[in-house]
């Protein structure tokens, strides 16, 4: 609705204008944040994004068409803060349900991780000697399936696809959804079931069809950060914890809590053995 009628929806009460408030408040911290840095910056030694953006945008301050301005600064930063935070935190707790549920699964990662790697600090090289581990954290992603309709794109010009024309101004949804759950490409689509990503010999076996991360040049910027940390956090979490719930496995409900533009995953109170 807001998209078709953003005037409207704008002015009529409802929920949607906590949220619209919400993101003015975290907008005034992004402001914030970047008027410190502007106040302390080195311009011969930029410390991260911010820095490197207002050293360009001064270069570029008598270009009147430059994409480096404030209101760019504000959006990048606010859209690295939303798409980073929510997607990874929301994985990671989904892949602690799962674990809970299936509690086979977690002993057989925690048996694989003690005998590649045992106590030390894990990293990415680590990630080809734990093929099971590997595993389960790739269909951790395809099954909570978190962003179905990934986000929307439309056509600059008229695209030939497959005998079809798309018309230029046509916004595209890319279902992603309908490929992560596509039942020609996956053995058993509805179930939790790490086998889709090993071969016979339990080595590790990629799937063309795992896309959480969508696909083409505007895929998600994030997605070798957002690995890192799902394969980091989740194996360090097993060397340390085992993770159960009061009332058993059979309490875990893997449907998500809320479903629209994320699949999010239900909350739960968790228990964290230490090892
Ligand atoms: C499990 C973690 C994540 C998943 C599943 C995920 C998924 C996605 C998807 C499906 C898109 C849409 C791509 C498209 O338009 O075709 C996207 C875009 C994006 N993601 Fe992620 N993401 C994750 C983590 C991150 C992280 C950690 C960051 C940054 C720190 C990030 C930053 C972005 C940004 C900035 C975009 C917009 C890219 C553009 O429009 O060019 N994401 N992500």
């Amino acid at each position: 609705m807001y998209n078709v009628f953003p005037r409207i929806v704008e002015h009529l009460p409802g929920s949607h204008n906590t949220a619209f408030a919400l993101i003015e408040e975290i907008k005034g911290f992004v402001s914030m944040q970047i008027q410190e840095h502007k106040e302390t910056m080195d311009p011969s030694s930029p410390r991260d994004f911010i820095d490197s953006f207002l050293i360009r945008s001064n270069q570029e301050k008598d270009i009147p068409s430059t994409e480096f301005h404030h209101e760019n600064l504000v959006s990048t930063v606010l859209n690295l803060f939303l798409a980073g935070t929510e997607t990874t935190s929301s994985t990671i707790r989904y892949a602690l349900s799962l674990f809970i549920k299936y509690p086979d699964i977690q002993e057989k990662m925690q048996h694989e991780i003690d005998t590649v790697i045992g106590q030390s600090c894990p990293s990415m090289e680590n990630r080809k000697s734990l093929p099971f581990t590997d595993a389960v954290i790739h269909e951790v992603q395809r099954f909570l399936d978190i962003v179905p309709f990934s986000l929307p794109h439309y056509a600059l010009h008229d695209i030939s696809f497959r005998g079809y024309t798309i018309p230029k101004d046509t916004v595209i949804i890319p279902l992603l959804h309908s490929v992560l759950k596509e039942e020609k490409h996956w053995e058993t689509p509805w179930t939790f079931n790490p086998k889709h990503f090993l071969d016979q010999n339990d080595n590790f076996k990629k799937n063309p069809s795992f896309m959480p991360f969508s696909a083409g040049k505007r895929a998600c910027v994030g997605e070798s950060l957002a690995r890192m940390e799902l394969f980091i956090f989740l194996v360090s979490l097993l060397q340390n914890f085992t993770f159960s719930c009061t009332g058993g496995p059979d309490t875990i409900n893997l449907s998500p809590e809320f479903s629209s533009f994320g699949n999010l995953p239900r909350s739960s109170e968790i228990i964290a053995t230490p090892r």
